[in-house]
């Protein structure tokens, strides 16, 4: 057994970050380990989930503490390597399409994000066919335009898109609140494998207990921007010191009662 541990692809360390000068974090430590297991983040609606998210991804700059990508602050990411950080560290946003147009066919996206893989020289000969597989996706989708797509299949596009660069870190964002349980179990089943044989960092921001229990091991909770319990799971819902913890096991009482 190896001895040395792997350094994470993307920490931060006593992050704060906010908005017009009002911290909405404050002292969050977090690691994303290439190789390691999926790191999932639950709490209330307005705790900051995505605002660390954001921050990770340096979309929001930290105004206290840090975040590392490969060790060197995300902040002072140049523009020589801006490309290489955003093909590494791919976010999927609840925010919807993000970039895609909702007028181009799926095969065009795929493809485009395929070739975007190819030049940040993270390609592993992956097909459009291939990316429509890890999401669930069958192949007939491949000529439909992105706009007449459902809610759901339109978020498993997003997260194909994002797996295109075989990014080194994968922040989800409620990544699949339209997408049916059923469903949902499916993609999260595929999602597991591909991020695992690729080693790729998950972080994972849901409201949805049972979709955090499938693929992340170890869960903080967040109240009111800061860590208040971490642990597995069942873990901490067996164990409800803080209110919020409370809170969370009293709105997912079916999931408490499979914890248990
Ligand atoms: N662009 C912004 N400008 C000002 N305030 C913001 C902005 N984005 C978020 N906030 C505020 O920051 C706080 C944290 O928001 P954030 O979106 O990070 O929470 P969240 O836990 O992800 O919530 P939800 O689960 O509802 O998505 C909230 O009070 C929110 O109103």
């Amino acid at each position: 057994m190896s001895t040395s541990t792997p350094s994470p692809v993307l920490r931060a360390n006593g992050l704060a970050a906010g908005y017009g000068g009002a911290d909405v974090v404050h002292g969050i430590d977090l690691e994303l380990v290439a190789g390691g297991a999926p790191v999932g983040v639950v709490g209330a609606s307005g705790s900051g989930k995505s605002t660390i998210v954001r921050a990770l991804a340096g979309v929001v700059k930290p105004t206290g503490g840090h975040v590392t990508w490969s060790g060197r602050p995300v902040s002072r990411v140049g523009l020589r390597d801006k490309k290489r950080f955003r093909a590494q560290v791919r976010r999927v946003a609840q925010e919807g399409l993000g970039t895609i147009d909702p007028r181009s066919t799926v095969d065009r996206v795929l493809g485009g994000a395929l070739t975007d893989a190819r030049r940040a020289g993270t390609a592993n000969g992956a097909t459009v066919a291939e990316l429509l597989a890890h999401v669930a996706l069958e192949p007939r989708f491949s000529s439909r335009v992105v706009g007449t797509m459902s809610g759901g299949e339109k978020q498993r596009l997003v997260l194909a898109t994002a797996l295109a660069t075989r990014p080194a870190a994968l922040l989800l964002d409620e990544p699949l609140t339209a997408v049916d349980p059923a469903m949902r179990g499916e993609v999260v089943r595929r999602l597991a494998e591909t991020t695992a044989a690729d080693g790729t960092a998950v972080l994972l921001v849901s409201h949805d207990l049972e979709l955090v229990e499938h693929l992340c091991p170890h869960v903080h909770v967040l109240a009111e921007g800061t860590f208040v319990a971490s642990g597995t799971l069942s873990q901490v819902l067996a164990d409800p010191e803080h209110p919020a913890v409370q809170d969370l096991a009293q709105a997912a009482p079916l999931a408490v009662q499979r914890f248990r």
